[in-house]
């Protein structure tokens, strides 16, 4: 049986100190994502997506409750410590990129490395092959300002899994980018997913970014509502999700 990459147990965060205006952002959010996994969150504007994703990238913690990364107990970490997991042990792709400017797209995908304190004669290598995953050895020179937004979002994929995380967490990834981009994008993770063994968690709004998932959990209002797992074709899939995003109420994008 695989093991599970993450597991939250029992999450609550209450975002205020007491006697202060105070929002129960999750209340009680437990899940777990097994190895290989590829899984969505979905739900309505302020159902606790960021939030959820916050406390489990390390950005935030959680205010009661468990969260187990690779086997590791995030919640019992100290601050320095939290820094070097997150460094080491997850990968981030965010809908804006964040690739820096001045570097070319090889200093990018090698930072994460660099600032590890990884030699450059071993990130090289490690930056070579996950470009040639990513179909981006062409570009490697250029800079962030010389690419286009599709090779922006490869770029900053293959910067989140140059040191090999336990799990690639997206934020609404496909957010920037045209629709012919974000169908590549989404056919890269699965790619990833399928080919190379990468567990994924993205958080997303857009229903056919979400078809791509294999399970998707739908959170409201601080709780999960439901899950559903593909086990037809995308299109099916697509469908279900639509009819769950209708039950919720949710506004959602229809490419
Ligand atoms: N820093 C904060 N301080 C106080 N309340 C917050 C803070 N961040 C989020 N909240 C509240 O927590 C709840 C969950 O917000 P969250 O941003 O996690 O939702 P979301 O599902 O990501 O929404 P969206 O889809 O609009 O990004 C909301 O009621 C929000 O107003």
């Amino acid at each position: 049986m695989k093991a599970s990459v993450l597991e939250v147990r029992d999450v609550q965060k209450i975002y205020g100190n007491r006697g202060e205006s105070q929002s129960h952002a999750l209340k009680g959010v437990s899940l777990t994502i097994q190895e290989g996994e590829f899984v969505g969150i979905m739900g309505p504007s302020g159902s606790g997506k960021t939030t959820l994703l916050n406390v489990i990238s390390t950005l935030d913690r959680p205010t009661d409750g468990f969260i187990q990364i690779a086997g590791t107990d995030i919640t019992q970490m100290k601050q320095n410590q939290l820094a070097d997991f997150r460094s080491q042990k997850l990968g981030f792709i965010f809908q804006d990129f964040n690739l820096l400017e001045n570097l070319t797209v090889y200093e990018n995908i090698a930072l994460p490395l660099s600032l590890q304190g990884v030699s450059s004669s071993e990130i090289a290598p490690k930056v070579h092959k996950v470009a040639q995953t990513l179909g981006i050895q062409e570009i490697l020179q250029k800079y962030p300002v010389q690419i286009s937004g599709g090779q922006k979002q490869r770029a900053a994929a293959a910067r989140a899994l140059v040191h090999d995380p336990a799990i690639l967490l997206a934020d609404e990834p496909t957010g920037s980018l045209d629709s012919k981009n974000a169908k590549s994008l989404l056919e890269t993770m699965t790619d990833l997913n399928e080919n190379h063994g990468v567990s994924i968690m993205m958080v997303t709004h857009d229903a056919f970014s979400a078809s791509y998932c294999r399970r998707i959990l739908f959170i409201q209002d601080g709780k999960l509502y439901t899950e559903i797992h593909r086990t037809q074709d995308r299109q099916q899939f697509f469908k279900q999700i639509l009819d769950v995003l209708a039950e919720l109420g949710a506004s959602h994008d229809v490419r």
